[in-house]
């Protein structure tokens, strides 16, 4: 069985097929510029390879709940030309298939669920801390959205005691991303943050602000792991830090699995997204 995947980022989109476990047979990589250019190189590598279901995973803000008159739509995002663009309308428009529609970071989530790194548990969390924040949570195997998807990028956080940094996040005076992503390291430090020395005090500070992430995530949704990924989290150094932080914070308040088993790198590296695509293009096709 032949399924396709989309992991449609802000910075490029992945378009991949595969089969119905998750593993990739071809993958190409798309610059997100305008959704007029971006589009066509999507629909043109699915009509040369043609899918039975494609399971799509989009950057956001976008419409998850099939009641919202937006439902299918990337809403309100500043990049250029893809607000209020009617996504899952133009594929389903292009292609007569069951198409599963949800964000990148839970379409990484259920990957990441379904055979990566908490394939044995039904209960996870998939954040990822890069150029913004996000998370997808699995709950009892399924996607969790509420009302709309979850934005637990921009959940508050406390400001440590002598950091004046003034939160890079345009809504928030203090958000986890404001604070932590990539490009707050950046302004942080002046440098890129594969650049920045695995000893500057900067990371203790970013995994002191995952840790309390952590914990809110712990508390909301009693999870049996938590997935972090993402450019920042290519600093390892960052894992033991954010572990013995968060045992600080939730000071013994409930029992949780053994953190090195607990807080953990990814399973499926860069494909989480792309294997959750192809899972969830499975399960569109057995609705
Ligand atoms: N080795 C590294 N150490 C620290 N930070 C890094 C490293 N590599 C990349 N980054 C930072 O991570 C960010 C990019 O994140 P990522 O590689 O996850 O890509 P992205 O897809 O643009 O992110 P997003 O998922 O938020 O759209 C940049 O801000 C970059 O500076
Ligand atoms: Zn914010």
């Amino acid at each position: 069985m032949l399924l396709g995947a989309i992991e449609a980022g802000g910075t490029k989109f992945v378009c991949a097929t595969g089969d119905e476990n998750g593993q990739v047979s071809d993958r190409i990589s798309i610059p997100t510029t305008t959704p007029a250019e971006t589009m066509v190189a999507v629909d043109d590598y699915f009509t040369s390879h043609p899918v039975e279901a494609i399971g799509i995973g989009s950057f956001g803000p976008i419409g998850v709940n099939p009641s919202d008159p937006k439902y299918g739509y990337i809403t309100t995002t500043p990049k250029p030309g893809w607000g209020d663009f009617n996504f899952l309308g133009h594929l389903k428009q292009k292609f007569d298939l069951p198409l599963y529609w949800t964000t990148d970071v839970n379409e990484a989530a259920y990957g990441e669920a379904a055979i990566g790194i908490a394939k044995d548990v039904p209960n996870s969390i998939y954040m990822t801390i890069g150029t913004g924040v996000g998370a997808g949570v699995i709950s009892n195997n399924h996607i969790f959205n509420g009302r709309t998807h979850t934005e637990l990028g921009h959940m508050r956080i406390n400001r440590l005691l002598g950091d004046d940094f003034e939160c890079n996040c345009p809504y928030h005076d203090v958000c986890l991303e404001g604070f932590a992503a990539g490009p707050a390291i950046g302004k942080r430090t002046g440098k890129a943050g594969k650049d920045v020395a695995p000893d500057n005090p900067v990371w203790s500070l970013v995994a002191d602000y995952i840790a309390q992430a952590c914990v809110n995530l712990t508390v909301a949704f009693a999870p049996d792991k938590i997935i972090l990924n993402g450019g920042v989290m290519k600093q390892k150094q960052l894992f033991p830090l954010i572990r013995q932080k968060f045992a600080t914070y939730l000071n013994g308040y409930e029992e949780v699995p053994t953190l090195n088993d607990y807080i953990v790198p990814a399973g499926l590296g860069d494909n989480s997204g792309i294997a959750g695509g192809l899972l969830l293009a499975k399960l569109a096709l057995n609705h």
